[in-house]
């Protein structure tokens, strides 16, 4: 997306300061002498004119962006494309290795390996945003970091069918037995069975959360002359002839296959144990792509030893490596030796997203928002922040700014903002909240150069202060 075009004006530049605080006459953490010279970097290298090709509202090589865990190229270009400085890293980061780049950085884009915790976060003291460049924001303390004005984004279903398709695959896998067939092969033996080997027409389905991935297999695994059973915390609409079942242990009891498509919370944790297992059909099967935490390993591997469960896919596991390479030799998961000694089992090391086709599609999707939020503010998508947007950015007109103010939600912040813009002219306001956060943004026009250092210290003088940018 392009950035407004440049003012025909003095230079003006983008300006934000960034709270740790309650309240900024008593900080927490002093903003870091970088952000003084990021700020001061805009203004220096401003050209005081603009010409033709300076399109930006502000010096956009002076955001820092870290991109971890091998994101995908569209995503890069994009970045790169708006003259942020990008760094590019193919794997995740060791905590202490994290907290020493995450310093420095203005936006980090990562996917589900590495972990945003508030220890991690609250070192980030430049940070504007984040990109999950995945579905899944469990690694991040979204909360943290909307308390601290950081927005999170994401992409909510440009990997759905990559996930879907997997999974479509693994209940015929599991249900002919490939997976150990191809193995005996490869060892070079010739093993020829039809017991226990199954078609997958007319069989029972149970889809634990029927959201965007499990909604989506539901279309398939009908296609394939399955019967379709769901669960889900919500009243969900079926799609096609899918039935929903009140509880887990109905679907539990009903399914021939059980494929999981939750996300993680302190709810879905162990969501499979020793009772669930116990619940399902004898010789039935679990598949789980969504992620390690949802079942109790130890439990899968007692239900499969005792032949209960005939076969089961995991694709997500509990303390994930940061890198390809060894996961499984010197694992911290006692587990590991007895689960790769089980029959009918298929390890994949969290390919479910894992396509060309998501891949780029995320690339665009997250990079899309991220600059659309570094340089107009705009929130549109975000998981943790109010969601508010405006007309892109121009600026064609003289003397025109864009004021957002992050706040704590709390009564009376709306008419102390519009006593500091009241000077000038409020082109168009919006303002949303989302819990104790509240997003604010405002175009103003009759704005000059020396004012917008007093609007923006004026709004970081209330207490209900998170953030204050003003983008010009
Ligand atoms: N293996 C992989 O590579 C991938 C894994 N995932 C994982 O799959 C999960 C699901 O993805 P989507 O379908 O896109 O999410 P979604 O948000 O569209 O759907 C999740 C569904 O689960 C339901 N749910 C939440 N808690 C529940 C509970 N305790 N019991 C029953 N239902 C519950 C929700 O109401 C929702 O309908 C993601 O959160 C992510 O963790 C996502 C993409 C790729
Ligand atoms: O999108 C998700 O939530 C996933 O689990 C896929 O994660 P990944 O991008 O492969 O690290």
């Amino acid at each position: 997306m392009a950035a407004p075009r440049e003012i025909s004006r003095p230079a003006l530049s983008e300006a934000v300061s960034h709270s740790l605080s309650a309240s900024p006459a008593a900080p927490l953490h002093s903003p870091p002498a970088s952000q003084g010279s990021f700020l001061a970097g805009s203004f220096a290298h401003r050209p005081a004119t603009a010409t033709a090709k300076q399109l930006k509202p502000f010096n956009t090589g002076d955001i820092k962006i870290l991109l971890l865990e091998n994101v995908n190229q569209t995503g890069r270009d994009i970045l790169t494309g708006q003259g942020y400085q990008v760094e590019f890293l193919k794997t995740s980061l060791p905590e202490d290795e994290l907290i020493e780049k995450i310093k420095d950085v203005h936006v980090i884009g990562i996917r589900s390996k590495t972990k945003l915790t508030a220890k991690v976060l609250q070192e980030a003291k430049n940070l504007l945003v984040i990109g999950c460049f995945c579905i899944g924001t469990n690694q991040v303390d979204l909360e943290y970091a909307a308390r601290h004005g950081i927005a999170v984004f994401n992409s909510p279903f440009a990997n759905s069918r990559s996930v879907a398709e997997l999974v479509i695959a693994e209940i015929i896998s599991l249900a002919r037995q490939l997976g150990d067939r191809s193995l005996e092969m490869h060892r070079g033996t010739w093993n020829k069975v039809s017991a226990k080997c199954w078609e997958v027409r007319g069989k029972t389905l149970g889809i634990v959360g029927y959201g965007h991935i499990g909604s989506q297999l539901s279309v398939l695994a009908e296609a394939m002359g399955m019967s379709v059973v769901y669960y889900d915390v919500l009243t969900l609409m079926a799609i096609g002839s899918a039935r929903q079942v009140p509880t887990l242990d109905k679907l539990l009891e009903e399914a021939d296959f059980v494929t999981l498509h939750v996300p993680e919370t302190p709810e879905t944790k162990n969501l499979i144990s020793t009772e669930q297992f116990a619940r399902m059909k004898n010789g039935s099967y679990l598949i789980n792509a969504s992620r390690g935490t949802v079942v109790d390993i130890p439990a899968l591997i007692k239900a499969m030893r005792s032949g209960k469960i005939a076969g089961a896919a995991l694709d997500v596991f509990p303390n994930e490596p940061a890198a390809n390479g060894d996961y499984f030799v010197n694992s911290l998961n006692s587990w590991a030796e007895d689960l790769r000694g089980l029959n009918n089992i298929i390890l994949t090391p969290h390919i479910g997203g894992s396509t060309e086709e998501a891949q780029r599609a995320i690339g665009v999707e997250v990079a899309e928002a991220l600059v659309r939020y570094i340089n107009q503010g705009i929130t549109l998508g975000s998981v943790n922040l109010p969601e508010v947007t405006m007309r892109s950015l121009t600026l064609e007109e003289p003397n025109h700014a864009r004021v957002i103010y992050i706040h704590r939600n709390v009564p009376g912040v709306l008419r102390k903002v519009n006593e500091i813009l009241a000077e000038h002219n409020v082109d168009k306001q919006i303002s949303d909240s989302k819990g104790d956060i509240a997003y604010l943004m405002a175009d103003i026009s009759d704005v000059k150069t020396e004012d917008i250092k007093e609007i923006r210290d004026s709004l970081d003088a209330l207490s209900s202060r998170i953030m204050t940018r003003v983008l010009y």
